[in-house]
């Protein structure tokens, strides 16, 4: 499963690269917004920063030739190998099938059915973003949607892949592990509980005041 950050913020996508074994950067017109800085400053230092991590960014156009304009100028700006994030409308639909004609990468994104995916996957997007959280949020199980999507790409032969977002805990994250789906786009927040873990920091408090005990405060095996 690719580990994605859901982010703009070079400190923290510098952070998160730091600790984790990280694949890319996913962001939305919020998530930019966020950064009150022009956003294409924002994407090239990022785009310097991961090299040749994925970056997945999302145009504004509601209608399909304005939706192919932004993604050529989102390519000049930022390299070809640009994921561009368009939103699962009937636009939609046609901008992405004109874009993957094109060999354009897209990530089709606002992913709340399966039959969203279906038609973004059959139009030629090589990722789906389901909104986990959001879709939780209506009532539904947003989990349990990508997992539908994952398993009807497999069932077609679809080389579309799932790049699951929106998640608010790490439960979620962990379940999608284990059905093997392609990616997730997770915040930093949400990357931390991942790893945070008050019983693993008990435990190893037990080994250093034991090993302590013998060797003296603060010695490890440098300096027994
Ligand atoms: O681009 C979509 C976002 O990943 C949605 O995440 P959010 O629901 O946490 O805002």
């Amino acid at each position: 499963m690719k580990l994605i950050i859901d982010n703009a913020n070079i400190d923290d996508i510098r952070s998160m690269y730091e600790y984790f074994p990280m694949d890319g950067v996913t962001c939305n017109p919020t998530i930019l917004a966020k950064e009150k800085r022009p956003p294409y400053e924002v994407l090239k230092e990022i785009r310097d920063f991961i090299e040749e991590g994925e970056l997945h960014v999302q145009v504004l156009n509601d209608k399909a030739e304005g939706m192919v304009e932004e993604a050529y100028k989102i390519r000049k700006e930022l390299g070809d190998d640009t994921y561009i994030k368009i939103p699962t409308t009937k636009e939609g639909l046609k901008a992405i099938r004109i874009l993957a004609a094109a060999g354009i990468h897209v990530t089709a994104t606002a992913i709340y059915t399966q039959m969203q995916a279906f038609l973004a996957a059959k139009s030629g997007a090589l990722y789906v973003a389901p909104y986990i959280n959001r879709i939780d949020n209506l009532g539904s199980d947003g989990v349990r949607t990508a997992k539908e999507i994952h398993d009807m790409f497999r069932n077609y032969g679809f080389k579309t892949e799932v790049l699951a977002a929106s998640f608010k805990n790490s439960r979620q994250v962990i379940t999608l592990c284990e059905y093997g789906i392609g990616a997730t786009t997770i915040s930093p927040d949400v990357l931390d509980l991942l790893i945070k873990n008050d019983s693993v920091t008990a435990a190893l408090n037990v080994f250093r005041s034991d090993f302590e005990r013998v060797c003296g405060k603060g010695k490890t095996m440098l300096d027994c």
